[in-house]
């Protein structure tokens, strides 16, 4: 999760390959319309058009986009590997244009590392001399850099797998090897370029699930590529979603998948089940008006269900948490109002979830009752309410979509 300040920032950036000339390269920055029809007359490639984002200290920021959507060229651009037409990239606001060389050396091998699809493993090191390998590059010393290496192969799970080649392990285990030698020179930054895509479904969801829990003990800021949905809603703190060279929406996965900016992005998260995705907290209501009903006069509470067409209401204790829900049906036989203390004994039992719980668990639990979901926080106080009719709404949008 998201640590201090703004890490990497991203301005105006452009990247076009082909024949461009100086003169071309400058009208881009004042007058990018232009300059683009120019550029298509001349046969160039926009891989990365008008870039504009940044990325948080120990955030894990997801780019996802189709093939040829300029998703490598642009992580290529953050570490100085391709030089951008125009435009910049500040590092802990430091201007990578601006690097010397050397600055620019030290920055991929100290601050910055970057991990691969195809594992990109030195085929006759062994799995420990290949974790090494960072550190042999900064000048490390043999001892020092193989201590090193066996400590964050073990945070990988391949303690036992040092002498081993690369070809004797699985693909699962050579990425672990992959993403352990980009640990080992404790960068700040991991740049990781479709990294999991190589391997089988199941293989990929179990690294996904030891990545985030590597995340949380390594907390380093990721900025991590991929055509794959399903990836970047189960990795992202915020995912850009890129379309031929631009970023077309930038939002936390939940946006994402209920506010999809264009067609284009509706189209790409279409496919993706929003039961998974969005959470109690997004779609329940306000119980209003707030209902701590123990003082109040049953023929009273029914004419404020009458007033706002509640099936329900809630029964709370002075502090707002849940003792039991009321019925219709239960308050017109009621002689007296129900007390705090002695809360209706049929209407105690009520299936509640957490803010968090995915709409999934909202069904399920909604399965088991006819009544609206109450959503409580930890000590049991009511935060909201999701009604039959929000769900049904919720999962019937899934479904078109
Ligand atoms: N060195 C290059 N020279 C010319 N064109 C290039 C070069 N590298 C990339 N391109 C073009 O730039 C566009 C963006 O490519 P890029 O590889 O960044 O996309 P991507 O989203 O990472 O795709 P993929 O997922 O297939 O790697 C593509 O049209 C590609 O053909």
């Amino acid at each position: 999760m998201a640590g201090g300040g703004v890490k990497i920032q991203v301005r105006n950036l452009w990247k076009i390959f082909g024949n461009l000339s100086g003169e071309a390269a400058e009208r881009l920055a004042s007058d990018p319309e232009a300059a683009l029809e120019d550029l298509s007359l001349n046969g160039c490639t926009v891989a990365v058009r008008a870039v504009d984002f940044h990325v948080n200290e120990g955030e894990i920021f997801v780019i996802m986009g189709l093939s040829g959507s300029g998703k490598s060229t642009l992580l290529r651009c953050l570490n100085g590997i391709i030089e951008p037409t125009c435009g910049e990239v500040l590092i802990d606001g430091e201007g990578v244009g601006a690097m010397t060389p050397k600055r620019l050396r030290a920055l991929r091998q100290q601050k910055m590392a970057m991990v691969f699809q195809h594992f990109a493993l030195l085929p006759y090191r062994s799995v420990l001399d290949n974790v090494a390998f960072g550190l042999e590059l900064q000048g490390v010393g043999k001892k020092e850099r193989r201590r090193r290496a066996r400590e964050v192969l073990d945070l990988v799970g391949l303690a036992d797998w040092e002498r081993y080649l690369p070809a004797e392990l699985s693909g699962g285990m050579q990425q672990r090897v992959g993403l352990a030698r980009a640990l080992a020179v404790d960068p700040e930054i991991l740049l990781m370029d479709e990294a999991f895509s190589a391997l089988d479904p199941l293989i990929r969801r179990q690294m996904q699930d030891e990545f985030l829990k590597l995340v949380e003990i390594v907390k380093k800021t990721i900025v991590f590529i991929t055509h794959d949905l399903d990836e970047a809603l189960r990795l992202a703190d915020r995912i850009a979603v890129m379309k031929e060279g631009r970023i077309v929406q930038i939002g936390t996965p939940e946006q994402i998948v209920m506010d999809p900016a264009d067609d284009y992005v509706e189209e790409f998260v279409g496919a993706v089940s929003r039961t998974r995705v969005i959470a109690a907290r997004n779609i329940m209501a306000e119980p209003r008006p707030w209902i701590s009903p123990q003082d109040r006069d049953p023929r009273e509470l029914l004419r404020h269900m009458d007033r706002h067409n509640l099936e329900c209401v809630f029964v709370t204790d002075a502090a707002r948490r849940l003792v039991g829900v009321l019925t219709r049906e239960e308050l017109a036989g009621q002689g007296r109002p129900p007390r705090d203390a002695e809360p209706p004994a049929r209407s105690v039992r009520v299936p509640a979830v957490p803010p968090d719980a995915p709409l999934s668990e909202v069904v399920e639990r909604a399965a088991a009752t006819s009544k609206p979901i109450p959503v409580l926080d930890e000590s049991g106080r009511i935060l909201g309410v999701i009604s039959r009719s929000r769900l049904l709404r919720e999962l019937s949008h899934g479904l078109k979509a």
